[in-house]
């Protein structure tokens, strides 16, 4: 961890919460579901130190090296929701919006309202709708995306566009809802708390209502990836997720973080933001047994190891035969298709969300995957997924749904707003 990644622990109060893995321990321990979590630290019986929450952290927004809410090590609720400009919206509400949303960011990142709370007089609209009163920052980060819409003529902002700002390209296998893509703009609040991150959002789209409109929105719950320190969790389809996620500085420089000098100067130091979300036929997976839902992933389900090791974080073979002289992780697996051994060196870092919507029109689970990604280059995402959505045997089970693609500026220095050497 580099000093910019350190968190603060203002508060005097702090509210430890356990995590679900130290739950699975306990669970084990009384006899419940025996045989979870063999070979990792919770089954040991130990209580799970890295999986606990203090919900008094604070992390800093202005002045960092880089954005909030990427490489910050991953919280475990998040509300998503893009935001289209009001049809006539000018540059300079565009201006205003981001300076708002910049101010009211930096105070809601250290758990304070946004204004006054109270009834100062008589007929006092309040100022923050409430709900966080009480309730401590529980990690908060908010990260601000521009969607290439931003580029077109309404703002004057066509010159300023990065050359690979735009709608991805359609890939095999896309099902997307045109009410669950795309936007201007895009808000990911994360936190430890899930009413602190839906309070920002609520609250940042609210003070911008009648110049810019709410869009889609997904909330994500139990992290589905990785960052450095963390224990791997789980996503819906019972795997664990983030086991190969990026976690070196070296990675994030190489693979995340704009540096590039023919990008446009306003991004460097930013980053790219792809969001899909992707639906799982929860019921059919269920249905299907254990080991080839191994071969599905590549991995096991209960350790999480590559199917050519042992442990979680062994490294995987591609190249290992079987006596039948299929190659022993098959090469239409996930993992086969998405690593970066297979892939002429790509990675992309990874930083998803579970969700849940309830119940759909046939009465199935309708849950998926939140998939954010952050990388240096879209292009990144696009070689990844044209390989997936073509071969993966993964697609039987999953729909991508929708999609975004977001540039996230640098982190803003004090007294300026994120984005502002976009009007220079
Ligand atoms: C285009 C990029 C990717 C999409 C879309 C994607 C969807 C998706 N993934 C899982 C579950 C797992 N993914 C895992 C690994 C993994 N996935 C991607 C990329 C995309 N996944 C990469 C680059 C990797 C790393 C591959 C490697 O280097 O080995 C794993 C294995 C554990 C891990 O390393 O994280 C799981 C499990 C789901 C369920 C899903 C869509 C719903
Ligand atoms: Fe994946």
């Amino acid at each position: 961890m580099t000093d910019a990644d350190q968190p603060r622990h203002h508060v005097g109060r702090r509210r430890l919460v356990q995590g679900a893995a130290g739950g699975l321990a306990a669970g084990a321990a009384i006899g419940l579901g025996a045989g979870w979590g063999a070979g990792s630290a919770s089954a040991a019986g130990a209580p799970d130190d890295h999986d606990t929450v203090d919900l008094s952290t604070q992390h800093p927004f202005y002045d960092e090296a880089r954005p909030a809410g990427i490489k910050t090590p991953q919280q475990r609720y998040a509300v998503y929701m893009t935001f289209d400009l009001a049809q006539g919206a000018l540059r300079s509400d565009l201006q205003v919006l981001l300076a708002r949303w910049t101010a009211a960011i930096a105070q809601l990142m250290k758990g304070a309202p946004i204004g006054q709370v109270d009834s100062v007089r008589p007929g006092a609209i309040g100022q923050d709708t409430g709900e966080a009163a009480g309730l401590d920052a529980a990690s908060l980060t908010v990260t601000v995306g521009l969607g290439p819409g931003l580029f077109d003529e309404r703002f004057g902002l066509s010159s300023k566009k990065p050359a690979l700002l735009a709608d991805l390209p359609a890939l095999p296998s896309d099902n997307l809802v045109a009410a669950s893509s795309g936007g201007d703009l895009s808000l990911q609040a994360c936190a430890d708390d899930p009413q602190v991150a839906y309070h920002a959002v609520r609250n940042l789209a609210r003070m911008v209502r009648g110049t810019a409109t709410t869009r889609w929105a997904v909330l994500g719950f139990g992290r589905a990836s990785a960052g450095k320190g963390q224990e791997t969790p789980r996503n819906l389809l019972g795997f664990k997720d983030g086991t190969r996620n990026l976690r070196s500085d070296a990675d994030y420089d190489e693979f995340v973080w704009v540096d590039d000098a023919s990008e446009q100067a306003w991004l460097r130091g930013g980053t790219y933001q792809v969001v899909r979300k992707i639906s799982m036929n929860i019921e059919v997976w269920d249905a299907d047994p254990i080991n080839d839902q191994q071969s599905i992933f590549g991995r096991t389900k209960n350790v999480g190891a590559p199917l050519t090791g042992h442990g979680e974080f062994d490294t995987p073979n591609f190249h290992s035969r079987n006596a039948t002289g299929k190659t022993v992780i098959p090469a239409d697996s996930h993992v086969a298709l998405a690593a970066h051994e297979n892939n002429g060196g790509v990675k992309i870092m990874r930083r998803g969300y579970n969700y849940t919507e309830g119940i759909n029109g046939f009465g199935q689970l309708d849950a998926g995957l939140l998939f954010i990604a952050y990388m240096s280059t879209p292009q990144h995402f696009v070689t990844l997924q044209s390989k997936l959505g073509a071969s993966d045997r993964l697609n039987e089970y999953i729909s991508h749904i929708g999609s975004g693609l977001f540039a996230v500026p640098p982190a803003p220095k004090s007294g300026h707003y994120i984005g502002e050497q976009l009007f220079a």
